[in-house]
């Protein structure tokens, strides 16, 4: 995606990048209409998705793009990391898609990956880590210097949590780090909040959360180890094949997926608007860095927070803030903590 805006009104322009294995966009637009869209039609999501409509065009448009890149470039206007990116030439299709910017004075948008909604079902049972929290901690163990300042994203079984005070305190922080939100006066912000908690605790958004939280659920029911012996060495043979590779492709999208939250604030009453962006289904080649991943996570300790067993420098991070480790610490008296796991 590049940050090129469309003349068509409240729509974006979405072009491949030039860059190997890139899907083509006509390919993503199809995987979208057969895999994705209908299991949102189903629970009655639909208007909850970024739309996305298949355009072709001749390659004249693509030199001027990327022309249009080069000039950017120039004059520093382009994201450094995003310097050197072309668009690619040999598919002449792009993608309209809904256009979830904020109007400037109007309203705000944030965006979040909700990422793993439920447990991973290779997790053990005894796990004090959800899935994202045991990647997160995975991720963490190489960094240098004190605990603190280590990278804890917000634990995402919060966003479908019992405790919908939790909820709508996760939602309402996000919203407050916008400087759009903030730069309101305090009766606009005061009615901006409930109706952002509104909407994640009793609303659609509610709903959309846990309609994702589902689909994560019964598109991977096995997880991709399955019933894989893990102390063997991996078989390319034993990963998903067939219906349940392409189930567990859906879920790993559904787990990867983007939500833009689209506050509007000048009127009487405010409007929220979610939408599920990036879900273009994962490639069939990604199953044997899942499988590597989860049977890291698994053997390393990392769900059972165990890994300092087998780094003795290692130690618990107390900055870490997933709802399982909250739980567990709630449950289970301090002095009989190491001893369960
Ligand atoms: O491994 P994860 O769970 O961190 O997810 C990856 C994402 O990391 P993040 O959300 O930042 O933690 C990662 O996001 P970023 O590139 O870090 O923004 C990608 O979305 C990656 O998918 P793909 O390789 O582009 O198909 C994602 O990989 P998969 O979902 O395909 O495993
Ligand atoms: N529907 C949308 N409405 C508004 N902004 C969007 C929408 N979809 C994506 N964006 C924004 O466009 C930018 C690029 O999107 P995205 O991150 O999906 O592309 P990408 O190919 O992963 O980019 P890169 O890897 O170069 O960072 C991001 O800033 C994202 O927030």
């Amino acid at each position: 995606m590049d940050e090129l805006i469309s003349p068509v009104e409240n729509l974006l322009l979405r072009v491949s990048k030039d860059i190997p294995n890139a899907t083509p966009c006509n390919e993503i637009f199809q995987n979208f209409e057969d895999s994705i869209k209908p299991l949102f039609i189903e629970s009655d999501h639909l208007s909850n998705l970024v739309k996305l409509q298949l355009i072709g065009f001749g390659s004249q448009i693509v030199n001027t793009l990327n022309t249009v890149l080069v000039g950017m470039e120039d004059s520093n206007e382009r994201r450094q990391s995003r310097v050197g990116s072309r668009i690619r030439h040999d598919s002449l299709y792009g993608l309209l898609i809904t256009n979830m910017s904020p109007e400037p004075g109007r309203s705000c948008t944030f965006e979040i990956k909700p990422k793993w909604l439920c447990q991973s079902p290779n997790a053990p049972k005894l796990a004090i880590r959800c899935r994202t929290c045991a990647l997160s901690a995975y991720r963490n163990r190489e960094l240098e210097g004190p605990v603190s300042s280590k990278k804890w994203p917000p634990c995402p079984l919060e966003l479908v949590s019992d405790d919908l005070e939790l909820v709508a305190s996760n939602f309402t922080m996000r919203l407050q780090e916008q400087k759009a939100f903030n730069q309101q006066p305090v009766d606009v912000r005061v009615r901006v909040m409930l109706a952002v908690e509104d909407y994640f605790t009793i609303g659609k958004g509610r709903s959309l959360l846990k309609r994702i939280e589902e689909l994560q659920r019964l598109h991977d029911p096995e997880g991709v180890l399955g019933g894989h012996a893990l102390g063997m060495s991996l078989c390319k043979d034993e990963l998903p094949s067939g219906p349940r590779a392409l189930a567990l492709r859906m879920a790993m999208t559904l787990r990867d997926c983007s939500m833009f939250v689209r506050v509007h604030f000048d009127d009487k009453e405010a409007v929220v608007e979610a939408r599920l962006a990036d879900l273009d289904l994962k490639s069939e080649d990604k199953i044997e860095e899942w499988f590597e991943k989860e049977r890291d996570l698994v053997l390393g300790g990392w769900y059972l927070g165990t890994e300092r067993d087998l780094r003795p420098q290692a130690h618990r991070a107390p900055a870490e803030s997933c709802v399982m480790a909250r739980k567990f610490s709630k449950k289970v008296p301090l002095h009989l903590q190491g001893t369960l796991v």
